[in-house]
């Protein structure tokens, strides 16, 4: 979801440039000291890889280069650094769902597609392609910086494992206390939704967001819900979330390794900005818990009060 933004602790070049050539199409590449493969959805490429910043990255001996994800990673590369964030299940996943969907044809029809499951797994043994390429890739080339492992990206597709690991640190509350809002979890379909809520202690309104987050559109359709009635008519699975008066600003709090930048949206010139030693307490943690380095909280305070902090949302490789 995008609002106005204001850059604070850093200037950051916001110039939006619709051209999204391929980066290997502007120019014959300079001979570069640092290699980025990268893997991304058609929206990141054009997010991410404008023209005016894969100059500046060229300049700086930075050459990105795309993974053709039909082709093994091994027979690709070399790569210093393996950049990725792709629509729906992840990159590893793709592979081992194409790949289990064989062995459950063959459990349900026999001898016949065994054979067929053995021949796709001699034929991605002699192309040197394993059901998990980017984990064997990372275990074969140890030098190579992923961007973030797959793995403990799952934490953020899933809005109820995101907040979970905020919720169990147990931070000190000297520079402003960090909290999550309360929410229930709706797997099946709703028609007992209103029980659960108030059986859960929730009130209306409720922010009504799906439990998936994978890139689609669809991941990123909220609602707000404002009576009992509209919450039976809602698709599962979702989560209903607490909504928390926050006077409309939010923070979003971008981390890159050790580095933290701020941005405020929809920003009032007078606000304060959440304790810096709190959010390097909070990034920190989250880096060492969920094993990522290119990440974003979006964080909103409780209106009328001076230190309540509540993380809503966590992204991955964010905008
Ligand atoms: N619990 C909440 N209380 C009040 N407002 C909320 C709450 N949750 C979300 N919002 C509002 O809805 C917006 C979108 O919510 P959220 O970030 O969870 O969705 P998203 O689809 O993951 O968005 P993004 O594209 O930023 O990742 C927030 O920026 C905030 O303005
Ligand atoms: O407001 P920002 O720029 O942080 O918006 C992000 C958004 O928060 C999600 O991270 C999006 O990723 P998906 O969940 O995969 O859709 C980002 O899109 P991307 O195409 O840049 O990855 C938004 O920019
Ligand atoms: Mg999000």
């Amino acid at each position: 979801m995008k609002l106005n933004a204001t850059i604070l602790y850093s200037c950051v070049d916001d110039e939006r440039e619709e051209a999204s050539t391929p980066p290997s199409e502007i120019s014959p590449p300079e001979p570069a000291s640092i290699i980025v493969g990268y893997a991304f959805t058609s929206k990141k490429k054009k997010s991410f890889l404008k023209p005016k910043f894969i100059r500046l990255a060229r300049n700086k001996g930075i050459q990105f280069v795309p993974i053709d994800l039909k082709r093994a990673l091994s027979e690709q590369g070399p790569f210093n650094i393996v950049l990725h964030k792709l629509e729906g299940r992840d990159w590893s996943q793709v592979i081992e769902v194409c790949a289990l969907s064989f062995i459950l044809v063959y459990e349900s029809n026999g001898l016949v597609l065994l054979w067929n499951f053995y021949c796709v797994a001699s034929f991605f043994q002699s192309h040197s392609i394993s059901y998990f390429p980017l984990k064997d890739y990372q275990r074969l080339h140890p030098e190579v910086t992923v961007v973030d492992p797959p793995e403990a990206i799952q934490h953020l597709r899933n809005r109820q494992s995101m907040l979970e690991v905020v919720a169990d640190l147990k931070l000190p509350e000297s520079y402003g206390k960090v909290c999550t809002p309360r929410q229930l979890v709706i797997s099946k379909n709703p028609t007992s939704v209103p029980d659960e809520v108030v059986k859960a202690g929730l009130t209306v309104p409720l922010v009504v967001k799906p439990l998936v987050v994978d890139g689609s559109v669809k991941s990123h359709a909220l609602f707000l819900a404002y009576d009992h009635i509209s919450l039976s008519e809602l698709e599962a699975p979702m989560v209903l979330q607490e909504f928390i008066n926050h006077s409309g600003v939010l923070f979003k709090v971008f981390i890159v390794g050790e580095s933290i930048k701020v941005v405020r949206r929809f920003s009032l010139p007078d606000l304060k900005l959440p304790p810096q030693p709190m959010l390097e307490m909070l990034a920190k943690e989250l880096h060492h818990r969920l094993g990522l380095r290119l990440f974003n909280l979006d964080i909103i305070r409780q209106k009328g009060t001076k230190d309540l902090y509540y993380i809503i949302d966590i992204n991955y490789f964010p905008g």
